[in-house]
């Protein structure tokens, strides 16, 4: 199966503090992998690295093949855990900001996914629940026809309903060919989508593996497993 991407001994240091210790891994096209880590073990940054947000104090990625620059920003959807959106702007300026910057958007596809998460187009960003505004991102991201979407916390900070919704969203408007990466900590809500796993521990990655392997073999859920790996954080 095809690599989308492939992150080679990565590292990055924020003066002396180590975000990530030579992180390495493939994805395959077509799974949805869950990057798991509790707070401050480096999942926003090596998404911010594959994404083209910072640079790896050394290491390589690469995606399809090529390195991270403007072709690989072309066929990568990036949630950041942090709204990119501008608080004057209402809904459907939201929307139009992401199609005039990305010709891979699909505007059907937004206008179905508004409607599944009850967004409404004169809706003001700045006036919208957290909940609400991860929607919104998350519709963004997802309306774009990409190779890799990388969602950053798409459930952080909201109540279990509203994570259902997200959740569910993901589920419904996913392309079987494309690509996710998705971090969290909230695992237990979230583990029924994943294919694989990843496991980050402080910057090191401690685990990668089929989520039936360890259902299977192991006889654990994901979240019974994570909460093992990461009793003592
Ligand atoms: N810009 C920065 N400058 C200095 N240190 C940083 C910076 N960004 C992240 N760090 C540090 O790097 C480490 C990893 O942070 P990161 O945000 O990648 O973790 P995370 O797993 O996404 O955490 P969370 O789940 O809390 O969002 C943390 O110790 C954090 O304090």
């Amino acid at each position: 199966m095809e690599n989308i991407l492939e992150v080679h001994n990565v590292t990055k240091k924020y003066r002396s503090k180590h975000a990530l210790r030579g992180v390495s891994f493939n994805l395959n096209a077509g799974k949805i992998t869950g990057l798991l880590g509790s707070n401050g073990s480096g999942k926003s940054t090596l998404m911010k690295i594959i994404a083209g947000l910072t640079q790896p104090t050394s290491g390589r990625v690469s995606i399809i093949g090529g390195a991270v620059g403007i072709d690989s920003k072309a066929v990568v959807s990036f949630m950041p855990d942090k709204p990119l959106t501008e608080s004057w702007m209402n809904v459907k300026d939201a929307l139009k900001f992401q199609s005039d910057f990305y010709p891979d958007f699909d505007q059907t596809k937004a206008s179905r996914m508004l409607e599944f998460m009850k967004l409404r187009a004169q809706d003001k960003v700045k006036d919208l629940s957290k909940g609400m505004n991860e929607r919104l991102q998350l519709t963004l991201a997802l309306s774009r026809r990409a190779s890799l979407y990388l969602l950053d916390e798409p459930i952080g900070g909201v109540d279990p309903v509203a994570r259902t919704k997200i959740l569910n969203a993901l589920v419904e408007f996913y392309e079987e060919d494309s690509t996710i990466l998705l971090s969290t900590h909230l695992v237990s809500d979230i583990e029924r989508i994943f294919d694989d796993v990843i496991f980050i521990k402080e910057g090191e990655i401690v685990m990668h593996t089929a989520v039936e392997d360890i259902r299977l073999r192991q006889g654990k859920s994901i979240d019974e497993l994570f909460r093992e790996v990461y009793a003592e954080c």
